[in-house]
C-alpha cells in the first residue's frame, strides 16, 4: 500500500519501524498468542507519529504493506488504510507516557481464560514471583504488581475512560486484560515490551495453575 510520508519522517525510519513489529508479530503468532487476525501492534516512530497493524491483517504474516502511519490521536497519515480497530488504545499511552515506544496487544489462551477468571474482582494481584522483576521498576519479589481488567466493549472511548481512571488515581499501571479479550503490555523499545508481555504470559499461567490446583 503506498504510503505517503510527512517530510519529516525519511522511509527508513518508518520502514525500520514496519519491519520490527512485523518481526514481533511473527513471532508471537508462532507462539499462538494471536489467533485468527486478532491482536495489534504498534510502534512510536517521533513525538508525533506511531506506525500500527492495518485491522483485519493475519498476525502471523505482516509485511511492511500491513502497517501504516498514525498520528496519536489515531488518524491516518498520508493513506486511505484503515488502522487498527483498537488504535485507540495504542495512542492513549504514547500520549500520556512519552518514553514509552512500543504497544504490543495480544489474546493468547492464558490471557483470555485469565481476564475472565478474574474479571469479577477487576484486577490480578500478582505477589512473591520472582518473575514480577522483568517489570521495569521491580527489584523484588517481595512486591505487589497489580493489573487490572477491564470490561470489554467496542465503543475505545468507554476502555480509554477506565485506564485514564486508573491513572488519574496515581495507580501504576504496566499492562491491563480486557475482559474476554486480551492484554495490553508496553515498554520502551520492543525488547522491554516483549519482556513486560512474556512475563505476564507466565505470571497469569502460574496464577490460572495456582487456582485450579487449590480448588
Ligand atoms: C478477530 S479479533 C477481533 C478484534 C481484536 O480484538 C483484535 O485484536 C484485532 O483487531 P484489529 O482491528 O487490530 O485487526
Ligand atoms: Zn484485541
Amino acid at each position: 500500500m503506498p504510503q505517503a510520508l510527512p517530510q519529516t519522517i525519511a522511509a527508513a525510519e518508518f520502514g525500520r519501524c514496519a519491519d520490527a513489529i512485523a518481526a514481533a508479530a511473527r513471532e508471537l503468532a508462532a507462539l499462538g498468542w494471536t489467533p485468527a487476525t486478532s491482536s495489534n501492534f504498534s510502534m512510536r516512530v517521533d513525538a508525533d507519529h506511531a506506525a500500527i497493524t492495518i485491522s483485519g491483517r493475519d498476525k502471523g504474516r505482516l509485511g511492511r504493506d500491513d502497517i501504516m502511519l498514525i498520528d496519536l490521536h489515531g488518524r491516518p497519515v498520508g493513506t486511505d488504510a484503515r488502522p487498527s480497530a483498537e488504535t485507540g488504545l495504542h495512542t492513549q499511552v504514547y500520549r500520556r507516557r512519552p518514553e514509552i515506544g512500543v504497544v504490543l496487544h495480544t489474546h493468547s489462551r492464558t490471557q483470555s481464560v485469565a481476564s475472565r477468571l478474574f474479571a469479577r474482582e477487576g484486577v490480578v494481584r500478582l505477589e512473591g514471583w520472582e518473575l514480577q522483576k522483568a517489570i521495569t521498576g521491580y527489584t523484588t519479589h517481595e512486591s505487589v504488581l497489580e493489573i487490572p481488567v477491564f470490561p470489554n466493549t467496542q465503543y475505545m472511548p468507554e476502555l480509554e475512560a477506565r485506564v485514564d481512571a486508573w491513572l488519574d488515581a496515581g495507580r501504576p499501571l504496566h499492562a491491563y486484560l480486557i475482559d474476554g479479550h486480551g492484554i495490553y503490555a508496553w515498554g520502551r523499545d520492543m525488547p522491554e515490551a516483549r519482556r513486560h508481555l512474556e512475563a505476564l504470559e507466565f505470571l497469569l499461567g502460574c496464577e490460572l495453575d495456582l487456582r485450579r490446583l487449590s480448588a
